[in-house]
């Protein structure tokens, strides 16, 4: 017989029998009850039962994140909140046990889950045997960060949290776009998420997801609706694609966004002051240059696009060779020019004095183009 692991919700449900039975309604009538209460009398007692970490034999590895989501009534709010269509094909990232797959196989047209445990692979598939959506259920065994995702509608989640951030990428650049993904992560990561201009936790991340998603936080999870519980609490968050997608390099977006949040504290002219930035970006300079190829031509065209106003700039003697700014040395080791420039383009569209955690996307956006447009790159 197949039976949940919603075994643990009951165990350590503190409602008594009536909590319990009401609890079991909300099951699926597949657990083999029985059982649940004979772990239940042991934990009640005091005693540890044999199965605490284990389901149906299996040991529960935290290597791979392997927190079971055992209350019934948070699945279902993940479920509800998810807005899924009877005609909806479901992306779930690892199954586990299945407590999350049964829910979504009752109101989607198909659920598609990708676990990378085998012994899960086997677990949810059996649970699945037999019912009536036995068919509606595809599980692929492999690493979601390695598997080429299929089409889906929406993604369902109970994820393991090592793979939060490239996780969260790899489905934002997943084409086509899909209609949302209602995802449980860590909840100082959700925080991260959905953080806004101002926020303590506004970062990198927040600026990069929100330029591609918009987000929202759903759901407060605490540890205990887990077994085993983790170390920390959990949060769900909704992510919808923005449709379209801004038209950007993203590359060169998220180089401009990693330099300003090094130190999201400092003033921006005091982040690009830096000899470090200041070197990488002579360095992208020179081979955006070689790629463009201005070097070889000698174009003074090239050069005045790239630079903007270069006419006061005598290091930008509009011979087209870089190299002579490698002359013009502020005793900090990187050439003025490059620090110069950097700054009045800054001082110009007034974001000297502005720090990284209080500039909004729209200014990041206008950051990107004026040093884009004065030939400074960030990839
Ligand atoms: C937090 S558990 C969620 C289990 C189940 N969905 C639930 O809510 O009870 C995370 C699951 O993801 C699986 N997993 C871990 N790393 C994975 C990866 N890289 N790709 C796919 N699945 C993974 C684990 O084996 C585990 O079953």
């Amino acid at each position: 017989m197949v039976f949940g692991s919603w075994t643990g919700a009951i165990i350590q449900n503190p409602r008594g029998r009536r909590g319990e039975q009401a609890l079991r309604r909300v099951f699926w009538g597949i657990c083999n009850f029985d059982a649940r209460m004979a772990g239940g009398k042991a934990e009640r007692k005091g005693r540890q039962a044999p199965q605490q970490q284990r389901f149906q034999g299996i040991q529960f590895d935290k290597a791979k994140g392997q927190h079971i989501l055992k209350n019934p009534l948070i699945v279902q709010s993940i479920v509800q909140k998810a807005g899924i269509k009877s005609t909806d094909i479901v992306l779930e990232i690892g199954p586990g046990t299945g407590n999350l797959t049964m829910k979504l196989l009752e109101v989607a047209k198909k659920v598609i889950a990708v676990e990378l445990d085998p012994r899960m692979v086997l677990e949810v598939t059996r649970r699945v045997q037999g019912t009536p959506y036995q068919s509606h259920l595809q599980v692929i065994q492999g690493d979601i960060l390695k598997t080429q995702l299929p089409y889906f509608d929406i993604c369902v989640a109970n994820i393991p949290y090592q793979i939060s951030s490239p996780l969260t990428f790899k489905l934002l650049s997943h084409r086509p776009i899909f209609r949302c993904a209602v995802i449980m992560y860590q909840r100082e990561f959700a925080m991260r998420l959905v953080a806004k201009t101002g926020d303590p936790l506004f970062c990198r991340l927040s600026v990069n997801t929100q330029l591609l998603a918009r987000i929202d936080h759903l759901l407060k999870v605490g540890k205990n609706n887990f077994r085993p519980p983790p170390k920390v609490d959990s949060s769900v968050v909704r992510i919808e694609p923005r449709n379209p997608l801004p038209s950007i390099n993203f590359k060169e977006w998220d180089g401009l966004i990693r330099l300003c949040f090094n130190r999201k504290n400092k003033t921006l002219g005091s982040v690009f002051r830096q000899k470090a930035i200041c070197a990488m970006m002579e360095k992208n300079f020179k081979t955006h240059q070689a790629l463009s190829g201005a070097l070889e031509n000698n174009g003074e065209a090239d050069m005045v696009m790239q630079l903007g106003d270069t006419t006061n700039d005598a290091s930008m003697d509009m011979d087209g060779d870089v190299d002579t700014m490698d002359e013009d040395m502020d005793g900090s080791g990187v050439p003025s020019t490059f620090k110069e420039k950097a700054l009045t383009v800054l001082k110009e569209y007034g974001y000297d004095d502005k720090r990284s955690s209080k500039l909004t996307q729209e200014d990041f956006l206008k950051l990107l183009t004026a040093f884009n447009k004065a030939g400074f790159y960030f990839s």
